[in-house]
C-alpha cells in the first residue's frame, strides 16, 4: 500500500496574508492553498489535508492542543498514513509540540511547521519548511524520535527547541544541544537521535496552572493571588540554578502549605536547575520545603508538563517523578 502523509494546518502566519483594508496580517490560506505552493511534493509522495484549524498560535489553548493530539492519535492509527505534518504559528509552537511530544502514543513521526514570512511576503518560507517536513515524515529514521519541529531546514527536539528570533526565518533552535539533524535536496539526515520519550498518560489537562517569572527585587504577590485564587499549580522561572529572591519565599511556602505544587524552572537558554545554593532563596532550601526541580525545560514547557501531570495525579511524589526526566 502506498503510504501518505497528512498535513493538519492550525493556523499561523505559514496560513496568512497581508489585508491592506484591515491593514495587517490575518488568517487567510486554506490547507489546500499551502500545498498548491509546494509543487515539489509531488515527487516526494502522496499528501492528505486535514483543515483543523485557522489560528494565531497566540490563539492556541492546551485544550486545543489535548483535541489535536486526539486527532493526530487517530490518523497515524491508519495503515495507509506514515506520518503527520503539523502546520502552526511558531509563536506557541514549542508549546504544543511539546504537549504533543508527550501525549501522542503513536511512534509514527509527527513533525511540526510554521513560517516567519506570510504567504504573500516575498520569498516566504512556509513552502520550504512544507516541503522539509513532509520529507521527515516519510523518512523511516524519523520513527520513535518524538515529535519534531522541522523549520529552515533543520529538525529538532519537541523537548528541546525554542523560538529564538522575532522575526528572522532562523528562529528555531535548540539551544546547547543543536539540532537533530537536517533536510536536503537529496536526503533527510540525523546526525543524532532524541532522548529516550517521556509519555504521560492520556488525560485533559488542567487549565489553571501559572507561570511566574522573577526579576532582580521581586515579591511575593503574584504568589499569593494565585494562594488565594486556589490555582492547581505554579510553575516558578527562577534565576541561574533555579534559585529565588528571599521576598518571594514567603509566597511559594504559603503555596506549599496549601497543597499547590510548585515547579522550579530557570531563566537561563540552558542547564538544569539544582539545590546547589543553602542561602535564603537558593534552591536547597527550597526544594527542602517541597519544591519540585523540573530539570532541564523551560518555564513554559514545564507549565505543559505540569498541566498534564495534574491530569494524572494530585500527589507530590508522584508529580515531581514526572520531573525526574531530563
Ligand atoms: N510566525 C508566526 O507564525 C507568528 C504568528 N503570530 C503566530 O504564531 O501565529
Amino acid at each position: 500500500m502506498t503510504k501518505k502523509v497528512v498535513i493538519v494546518t492550525t493556523g499561523g502566519t505559514i496560513a496568512m496574508r497581508y489585508d491592506p483594508v484591515r491593514g495587517g496580517v490575518f488568517p487567510a490560506v486554506t490547507g489546500a492553498e499551502l500545498v498548491e505552493a509546494v509543487p515539489p511534493l509531488a515527487q516526494v509522495g502522496p499528501v492528505e489535508v486535514v483543515e483543523f484549524a485557522n489560528l494565531p498560535s497566540p490563539h492556541i489553548t492546551p485544550r486545543i492542543m489535548w483535541r489535536l493530539a486526539k486527532v493526530i492519535d487517530d490518523l497515524l492509527a491508519r495503515d495507509d498514513v506514515a506520518g503527520v505534518v503539523v502546520t502552526h504559528g511558531t509563536d506557541t509552537l514549542e508549546e504544543t509540540a511539546y504537549f504533543l511530544d508527550l501525549t501522542v502514543q503513536s511512534d509514527k513521526p509527527v513533525c511540526m511547521t510554521a513560517a516567519m514570512r506570510h504567504a504573500a511576503e516575498i520569498s516566504p518560507d512556509g513552502p520550504k519548511n512544507i516541503l522539509c517536513a513532509v520529507k521527515t515524515a516519510f523518512c523511516p529514521e524519523a520513527v520513535g524520535q518524538g515529535v519534531l519541529v522541522v523549520a529552515n531546514e533543520e529538525i529538532h527536539a519537541a523537548r528541546e527547541v525554542t523560538k529564538t528570533h522575532a522575526a528572522n526565518p532562523k528562529t528555531f533552535a535548540s539551544p546547547f544541544w543543536g539540532p537533530l539533524g537536517y533536510v536536503d535536496e537529496d536526503k533527510v539526515t540525523f546526525r543524532r537521535h532524541s532522548l529516550k520519550r517521556q509519555k504521560i498518560k492520556p488525560a485533559a489537562p488542567v487549565d489553571d496552572v501559572y507561570l511566574i517569572k522573577l526579576v532582580a527585587g521581586a515579591d511575593d504577590l503574584f504568589f499569593r493571588c494565585l494562594v488565594d485564587k486556589g490555582a492547581s499549580g505554579i510553575v516558578v522561572e527562577g534565576f541561574g540554578r533555579g534559585n529565588v529572591p528571599p521576598a518571594v519565599v514567603p509566597g511559594i511556602k504559603a503555596a506549599l502549605d496549601k497543597g499547590i505544587p510548585v515547579v522550579l524552572t530557570t531563566r537561563t537558554a540552558g542547564g538544569r536547575v539544582l539545590d546547589v545554593y543553602g542561602y535564603e532563596g537558593g534552591v536547597k532550601p527550597l526544594k527542602a520545603m517541597g519544591v519540585i526541580l523540573a530539570g532541564e525545560i523551560s518555564g513554559q514547557k514545564a507549565r505543559i508538563k505540569l498541566m498534564l501531570a495534574l491530569g494524572v495525579t494530585r500527589d507530590r511524589q508522584a508529580l515531581a517523578g514526572y520531573f525526574d526526566v531530563p
